[in-house]
C-alpha cells in the first residue's frame, strides 16, 4: 500500500509510465486528475513523454477533483487555469471531454449532482490521481466528510486556506468554499494513486499510516481500496516507521 521512491522526479517518472501504460491499453480511459504543487512535476513529465512517445491523448476523458467557488476559469489561481497551464494547453486533449466543476455556477446543487452523474455515465474513473492536504484531505474533502459523499460544496478549513494561501497575494483572496468530488466518487475509481512529496507532508503521512480507516482522516479511505498505491518520496516518508514503505522499482 505505501511505496517509496527517492525524490519527486522519480515519482513523476513512475506515475507517467503507469499513465501511459493505461492509455496504450485503453485509449479512451477516464482519468481522475488532481491539482496542487505535488502534481506539477508529474504533469511536466507526462507532457514530455506523451510528446516523445507520440501517445494519443485525444480519446481520453478527464474529471478534475475540485475547484474553488468564486473563481472563474481565467483566474490564475483557479484549477481551470492550472489545468490549462500544466496539461490541457500542452497536449491534444479533446476539450469537450475535460471536465472540471464550475466555480461560478449559479445552481451549485444541480451542478454537483450532474458532475457525479457524468462520471458514472462515462463508465467511472479508471485511474484517480490524488495529492493530500496537510490535514489529510483528498480533493477538498476535509476531515469529517462522510465516506458516502458525492460531489458537494465544502467550507474550506482554516488549515487548508492557510496552506493554499501561498498561491494568493493575501489571505483575504483565498476562497472560503470549493466544489469537490465526494469520497464515494473517489473510492469508486478502479485504481487510485495518491502521491505525497516533501517534508511538509511527513507528519500527515505518518498520521495516515497509523490511522484506522476513519472519516476523521479522509485519505484513509484509500487504504480500504483494493487497487491503491500511496507513493511517497524520502522527505515525505521521514516519519514513517522503518519498513513501512516498499521501495518501488521504476516501471519499464
Ligand atoms: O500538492 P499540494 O499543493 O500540497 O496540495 C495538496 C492537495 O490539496 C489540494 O490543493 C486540494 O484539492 C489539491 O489540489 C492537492 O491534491
Amino acid at each position: 500500500m505505501f511505496f517509496s521512491l527517492p525524490h519527486p522526479q522519480a515519482i513523476a517518472d513512475y506515475v507517467t509510465t503507469r499513465l501511459i501504460q493505461l492509455i496504450q491499453k485503453k485509449p479512451n480511459a477516464v482519468l481522475g486528475l488532481a491539482t496542487g504543487s505535488t502534481m506539477e512535476p508529474i504533469y511536466e513529465q507526462f507532457c514530455r513523454q506523451v510528446a516523445k512517445q507520440d501517445v494519443n491523448v485525444s480519446e481520453l476523458t478527464t474529471f478534475n477533483l475540485d475547484e474553488y467557488i468564486g473563481l472563474g476559469a481565467d483566474h490564475p489561481q483557479s484549477y481551470h487555469y492550472y489545468m490549462r497551464q500544466y496539461l490541457f494547453n500542452r497536449l491534444a486533449f479533446a476539450q469537450h471531454r475535460t471536465f472540471l466543476p464550475d466555480g461560478l455556477c449559479g445552481d451549485l446543487q444541480e451542478q454537483c449532482e450532474r458532475y457525479s452523474r457524468l462520471i458514472l455515465e462515462a463508465g467511472g474513473i479508471d485511474l484517480q490521481l490524488l495529492g493530500i492536504g496537510s490535514n489529510g484531505h483528498i480533493g477538498f474533502n476535509e476531515p469529517g466528510t462522510p465516506f458516502a459523499s458525492r460531489t458537494h460544496v465544502v467550507a474550506l478549513s482554516e488549515q487548508t486556506r492557510i496552506d493554499n494561501g501561498r498561491f494568493f497575494d493575501s489571505m483575504d483572496e483565498v476562497p472560503t468554499q470549493a466544489i469537490t468530488l465526494g469520497l464515494q466518487d473517489i473510492f469508486e475509481a478502479k485504481e487510485i494513486v495518491l502521491v505525497a512529496t516533501g517534508t511538509n507532508k511527513a507528519q500527515i503521512m505518518a498520521d495516515l499510516y497509523h490511522s484506522p480507516v476513519d472519516e476523521a482522516m479522509p485519505a484513509s479511505i484509500v487504504k480500504a481500496h483494493p487497487h491503491a498505491m500511496i507513493i511517497v518520496d524520502e522527505a515525505a516518508a521521514a516519519l514513517l516507521p522503518a519498513g513501512a514503505c516498499k521501495p518501488l522499482l521504476q516501471l519499464a
